[in-house]
């Protein structure tokens, strides 16, 4: 169990307690109610009061996004937390049967879990848009849709999708206009609701090879500085760490005498901390606490603002044109995606990311475009308001979805992922990374999820 120091409670997801609870998240007593209907969104600079309580309500959500706790939350929430967004993410999120635990040790989350027995098993995932849309494009079946029936070739049309309850709703969606060639088939929702248009969803889009290429750079060079990362807080700039894991070294606090530049790193790794004094943190602790990492222009989840004063390296180039390539669907004809900064997410088994907007971008006309790698996930698209229920899809390894257009402007989260052998539907990236033997790799990536999401921020 993480004993270290207390870790930013701005940064990155609440953890399973068997995850390590290494990040802490803020109480729900200590910020600002939510407003039971959230105004429509401002154009940013506006710097209205209504904006700047969105914007205290949505730091609270975006970077702790605790599902664990959640039970804790429901507790001492008002109506406001009862929300359809939030009664979705109580749906689909992980429950387990577990003896309830509950830690209040600084430096770990406060979590609650046990209470309640399993509802969403990994052996019955949601009814959603995606067990409509995946019939037809990943089984070939002919599906009660208008759907072509092979995937990733097919005609605009009508998918029916079911809800729970056995309510089926018809989306009407178009095949996106891919501009740049490619054979992907690309998804565009058009009138579920209004607010889905420049939702795109890319099935399949990355190959295995692809997919493996993401989730070593992930782990190796998007976590190095100056990119900052959930540790940054509390360590410095750490170096090197998955190459850390892989030599079973540890953390531990460089002595004063050592650190002679004006941001020294204030920790490192070593081969062993024998002899040291200080407290030493394996490796291998510091990845699975790794919750997120930021490219190109660093987000400040304090200010929830770009910094653009803060060191930093361009998207790296190969990322910045797969997301240029991507992004067409969702661009005017004329104009190029520009990524000028990504969020890197690390999900470890039990973790989730609550219901958010992400509106610290200059222009929302420009789409978020976000890859999914190792386990497969449930994703939330919501309205513009809390109080819309949400859309629930599976997002698998090589998938990416572009929120664009009305979409941008959509409440949306990741509730659960599934590591289960079964239901975490990543054999093809588990047989590459065998056959290459990048057994470290193969091991964190099993139970684990990547996202990156490239933004264009002016
Ligand atoms: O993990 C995902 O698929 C979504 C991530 C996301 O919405 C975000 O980082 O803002
Ligand atoms: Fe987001």
């Amino acid at each position: 169990m993480w004993a270290g120091p207390r870790p930013n409670v701005l940064d990155g997801f609440t953890t399973s307690p068997e995850g390590g609870g290494g990040v802490a998240r803020s109480s729900p007593k200590s910020t600002p109610p939510l407003a039971p209907n959230s105004p429509g969104r401002r154009r940013p600079g506006a710097g209205t009061d209504h904006r700047r309580q969105r914007n205290r309500r949505l730091l609270r959500r975006r970077p702790t996004g605790a599902m664990y706790g959640a039970a804790d939350d429901d507790q001492e929430a008002g109506d406001h937390e009862r929300t359809a967004f939030r009664k979705a993410e109580k749906v689909y999120k992980l429950y387990k049967s577990a003896p309830s635990r509950r830690s209040s040790a600084r430096g770990r989350s406060r979590v609650t879990f046990g209470r309640r027995t399993c509802r969403t098993s990994s052996t019955s995932p949601p009814c959603s848009m995606v067990t409509a849309v995946e019939k037809s494009f990943r089984r070939g079946s002919s599906g009660p849709t208008a759907l072509a029936s092979t995937f990733p070739c097919f005609a605009s049309g009508t998918a029916l999708v079911w809800r729970r309850g056995g309510t089926r709703d018809p989306v009407l969606f178009e095949t996106a206009d891919w501009g740049g060639g490619g054979n992907y088939g690309v998804l565009h929702l058009i009138n579920l609701k209004a607010c889905f248009e420049g939702f795109y969803f890319i099935p399949g889009a990355l190959s295995v090879e692809e997919q493996c290429r993401w989730v070593m750079d992930s782990l190796t060079d998007f976590p190095q500085p100056p990119n900052r990362t959930n540790h940054t807080a509390i360590y410095g700039p750490i170096y090197d760490l998955f190459d850390a894991v892989r030599r079973n070294k540890v953390l531990v606090a460089i002595e004063d005498s050592e650190a002679k530049d004006i941001h020294p790193p204030r920790y490192r790794f070593v081969e062993n901390s024998e002899g040291r004094s200080c407290k030493s943190f394996p490796a291998l602790a510091i990845l699975r606490k790794l919750r997120w990492s930021t490219l190109g222009l660093q987000f400040d989840w304090s200010k929830r603002n770009y910094d653009t004063s803060l060191p930093h390296n361009r998207i790296p180039d190969a990322l910045s044109q797969l997301a240029k390539k991507m992004a067409k669907p969702a661009m005017s004809f004329k104009e190029e995606f520009q990524p000028e900064a990504a969020i890197v997410n690390y999900f470890g088994p039990s973790d989730m990311l609550g219901g958010h907007l992400d509106d610290m971008e200059a222009d929302w006309s420009k789409p978020i475009v976000s890859l999914s790698l190792g386990c497969k996930a449930i994703f939330l698209l919501g309205g513009k308001f809390r109080e819309d229920s949400p859309l629930a899809m599976f997002l698998r390894s090589g998938d990416i979805v572009l929120m664009a257009g009305e979409a941008r402007k959509c409440f949306h989260g990741v509730p659960r992922i599934f590591t289960d052998e079964e239901n975490a539907d990543i054999f093809s990236l588990v047989s590459q990374l065998s056959d290459e033997g990048n057994l470290n790799f193969l091991e964190y990536i099993q139970t684990s999820r990547i996202n990156i999401n490239i933004r264009q921020v002016f």
